[in-house]
């Protein structure tokens, strides 16, 4: 089993340490890869996401990806920005379908900025399409205007489009995972102003007459990002859009304590996929080493579930970390009184004595 590594940028390399460092305590047999992404790989090789390191995420049969992006390379033209690195990789790999998971554990129910009883148990999913949408939607550009009221103005333009086959692979993929936990779907939409997610809603419709024994909802997204905050755990599988999906699963992150504890994975048709956390590189606390690890451990833990038929592997990541949190041990992301502070290596060192005092 080979494991292409991708720390990339600001405290990537960091969270992503922790997480090797983890798989390396199982003692399974895997062969670790490391290659530059993002803006690293721009200053070695002049390419956000130089040719080698696509061939070993194309040849691995995983990929542990850490974070990219930092304000200094905000100016530079597009196609060489640290973030095209992600979205190429989501692209190239067939990348459709990102889980991201929101589970408050009980450790942290008072690390949110929610009441308590608000997040208490929450255990929702957050299904995002990740290959469409605006994010990649072509015509994009900038122009005079040709029409309306500023005509002759400068103006930008991005496409926002979804085509039938897009949106029914994703709504299979939400009406299959909630088959197996609590048969809900709530597809979130704007068809009440987009043509693209009238049609959105539309299929999702469609596709759920297979699925009978699943209840779907439908809401826009506008109310969805107000029930995530007033009553979260009435969602179980949310099913959305590239764009809508990444805005609420940030805003999902804060009911789980903090954004460092959000996982996810991005699959494709064969369940080869990249693990990486929610959250982003996050250069104001890059080189501090007090980021926290968790999200990427969290993440290397469903890259051993969903890639790498390892289920009980990542049984035994996710209840070290249940360990950690229980002993008290907390990054600053998610310190509370009471509680004892620790850095970014300190915290993914306690996951791995957790894992070896496993019976
Ligand atoms: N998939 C990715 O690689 C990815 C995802 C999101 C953002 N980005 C990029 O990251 C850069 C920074 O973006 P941003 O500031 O909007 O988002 P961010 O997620 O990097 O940071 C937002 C806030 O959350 C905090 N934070 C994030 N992860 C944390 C962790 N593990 N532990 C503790 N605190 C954490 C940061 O300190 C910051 O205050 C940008 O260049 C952006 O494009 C990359
Ligand atoms: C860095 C950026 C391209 C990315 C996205 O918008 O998808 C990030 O915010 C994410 O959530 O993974
Ligand atoms: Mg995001």
């Amino acid at each position: 089993m080979k494991i292409a590594v991708l720390p990339g940028d600001g405290i990537g390399p960091e969270i992503v340490a922790e997480a090797v460092k983890v798989l390396h305590a199982l003692d399974l047999r895997f062969e670790m890869e490391e290659a530059p992404v993002g803006g690293a790989a721009y200053e070695a090789a002049g390419h956000p996401l130089p040719e080698a390191t696509l061939e070993l995420a194309k040849e691995a049969d995983a990929v542990l990806f850490g974070a990219v992006g930092d304000w200094k390379y905000d100016t530079l033209e597009r196609r060489l920005r640290p973030e095209q690195a992600i979205l190429g990789l989501r692209k190239e790999l067939g990348l459709f379908a990102n889980f991201r998971p929101a589970i408050c554990y009980a450790e942290l129910t008072h690390a949110s900025s929610l009441k308590p009883e608000l997040v208490a148990g929450l255990d929702i999913l957050i299904i995002r399409e990740l290959t469409g949408d605006i994010y990649f939607g072509q015509p994009r550009g900038r122009r005079e205007s040709p029409d309306g009221a500023f005509r002759g103005a400068q103006e930008a333009f991005d496409t926002m489009r979804y085509s039938k086959p897009e949106i029914e692979r994703i709504a299979h993929v939400a009406f299959q995972a909630a088959r197996k936990r609590g048969k809900k779907v709530t597809s979130v939409d704007k068809a009440n102003v987009l043509e693209t997610f009238q049609f959105w809603k539309d299929v999702v419709t469609e596709v759920h007459a297979q699925y009978p024994d699943v209840e779907l909802e439908h809401m826009y997204v506008d109310n969805a990002a107000m029930q995530l905050v007033k009553a979260p755990k009435k969602f179980d599988v949310i099913v959305t859009g590239n764009m809508f999906g990444d805005i609420l699963s940030d805003e999902a992150a804060m009911l789980t304590g903090s954004i460092g504890m959000l996982p996810s994975a991005s699959l494709n048709a064969d369940n080869r996929g990249l693990y990486e956390p929610s959250h982003g590189s996050a250069p104001d606390i890059a080189g501090q080493g007090v980021a926290n690890p968790l999200a990427t451990i969290l993440s290397a833990a469903m890259m051993l579930r969903f890639s790498l038929n390892q289920a009980e592997a990542a049984d035994r990541i996710e209840s070290a970390v249940k360990s950690v949190l229980a002993q008290g041990l907390r990054t600053a992301d998610i310190y509370s009184e009471g509680t004892r502070k620790v850095g970014t290596r300190d915290m993914g060192d306690a996951v791995v004595a957790a894992l070896r005092t496993q019976g």
